[in-house]
C-alpha cells in the first residue's frame, strides 16, 4: 500500500476577539470557528510512526490563538491567508495549509433607536465562511461563502412546463411559496501570495455585501420560473459586479410548503387561489445546485 493523500490538523477551534476603541468606547466583537489542516512531507508519520514530522494539532490550535491576538481577524479571507502562510513559512516540510473559517454574525444591538456600544444580537444561523488554501510555490486560493441565510417569499414563484409522464403527480403552479436556506459561494482568482491578498483586502467585504444584497434583492424581485432560473440570475449579477471572481456557486434546498385540501370539511376552500393555510415540510426537499463561470 501507499499513502494516496494526507492532511491533518485541529478542527472546531472557537475564537472570540474584541476590539475596544479607546476614544469612542465602542467595542466590536468577532466570533469564529477555525479548522487548519496541513499537508506536506508528513507521510512517515502515517507509514513509519515517525512523529518527528508532526506539528502537534495542539500546537496548531495554539498558533491560531496567538495569530488571532497578533493579527487582524477580519476580513476572514485575510486572517485565513495570514494563518495559512504562517504554517508554510514556519515549517519547511509543510507545503500546503488549508484553513476553514466560519464567522458567526454578532449584529450590533439597537437600543432606543441607537446602536449600542457593546451589545449584540445573533440574528439566526447565518454565517460568513472562507476556505483558504495556501499552497507553497503556487499561491493562495480563496473560496468565500454565505451559509444558513433562510429566506421565504409568499408569492412571486412559479413552476410549470416541467416533464409530465407516468411518474408525475406535481401540479403546475403560477403562484407558490418559495423558501430556501441560502448557501452562496464565490471562488476568487488565485492570489500570488499574502502581499497580494493584503493589497486587495478591501475587495473581500465588498464582495460579501454585494453577493448578499444581490441574493436577497433577486430572490425578492424575480418572478421566479424555478429555483434554477433565479439562482442563475443571481450568479450572473454577482460575477458582473465583482471582477476578481472566477465562478459563483449556489446550493439551494427547495423547502416545500404544501397546500392542505380541507374541502372534506363542509366544502372548506383552501387550495389554489383560496389557499391560506399550508403545511411546511422539513423533508423531502428539492436541492438545486449550480456553478456559473464567466463564459
Ligand atoms: O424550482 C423548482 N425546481 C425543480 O426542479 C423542481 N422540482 N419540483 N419542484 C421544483 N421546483
Amino acid at each position: 500500500t501507499s499513502l494516496a493523500a494526507a492532511r491533518y490538523g485541529k478542527d472546531n477551534v472557537r475564537v472570540y476577539k474584541v476590539h475596544r476603541d479607546e476614544k469612542t468606547g465602542v467595542q466590536t466583537v468577532v466570533e469564529m470557528t477555525v479548522c487548519v489542516l496541513l499537508e506536506g512531507e508528513i507521510d512517515t508519520s502515517y507509514t513509519k510512526a515517525d512523529n518527528s514530522v508532526v506539528v502537534a494539532t495542539d500546537s496548531i490550535k495554539n498558533t491560531i490563538y496567538i495569530t488571532a491576538k497578533q493579527q487582524p481577524v477580519t476580513p476572514p479571507e485575510l486572517f485565513g491567508s495570514i494563518l495559512g502562510t504562517h504554517f508554510i513559512e514556519k515549517y519547511s516540510h509543510i507545503h500546503a495549509a488549508h484553513v476553514n473559517i466560519i464567522t458567526h454574525r454578532w449584529v450590533r444591538m439597537d437600543v432606543d433607536g441607537k446602536p449600542h456600544p457593546h451589545s449584540f444580537v445573533k440574528p439566526g444561523s447565518e454565517t460568513r465562511n472562507v476556505q483558504v488554501d495556501v499552497i507553497e510555490g503556487k499561491g493562495i486560493d480563496i473560496h468565500s461563502s454565505i451559509n444558513g441565510l433562510t429566506v421565504l417569499k409568499s408569492t412571486g414563484s412559479q413552476f410549470w412546463g416541467f416533464v409530465r409522464d407516468e411518474y408525475t403527480t406535481l401540479k403546475e403552479t403560477l403562484d407558490r411559496i418559495l423558501s430556501t436556506d441560502v448557501a452562496a459561494s464565490w471562488q476568487w482568482r488565485r492570489f500570488s501570495g499574502l502581499s497580494e491578498v493584503k493589497a486587495n483586502v478591501n475587495k473581500f467585504n465588498h464582495a460579501w455585501e454585494t453577493a448578499r444584497n444581490i441574493t436577497l434583492k433577486t430572490f425578492a424581485e424575480d418572478n421566479s420560473a424555478s429555483v434554477q432560473a433565479t439562482m442563475y440570475k443571481m450568479s450572473e449579477l454577482i460575477l458582473a459586479a465583482v471582477p476578481d471572481l472566477d465562478t459563483v456557486s449556489y446550493s439551494l434546498p427547495n423547502i416545500h410548503y404544501f397546500e392542505i385540501d380541507l374541502s372534506w370539511h363542509k366544502g372548506l376552500k383552501n387550495t389554489g387561489k383560496d389557499a391560506e393555510v399550508y403545511a411546511p415540510q422539513s423533508g423531502p426537499n428539492g436541492l438545486i445546485k449550480c456553478t456559473v463561470a464567466r463564459s
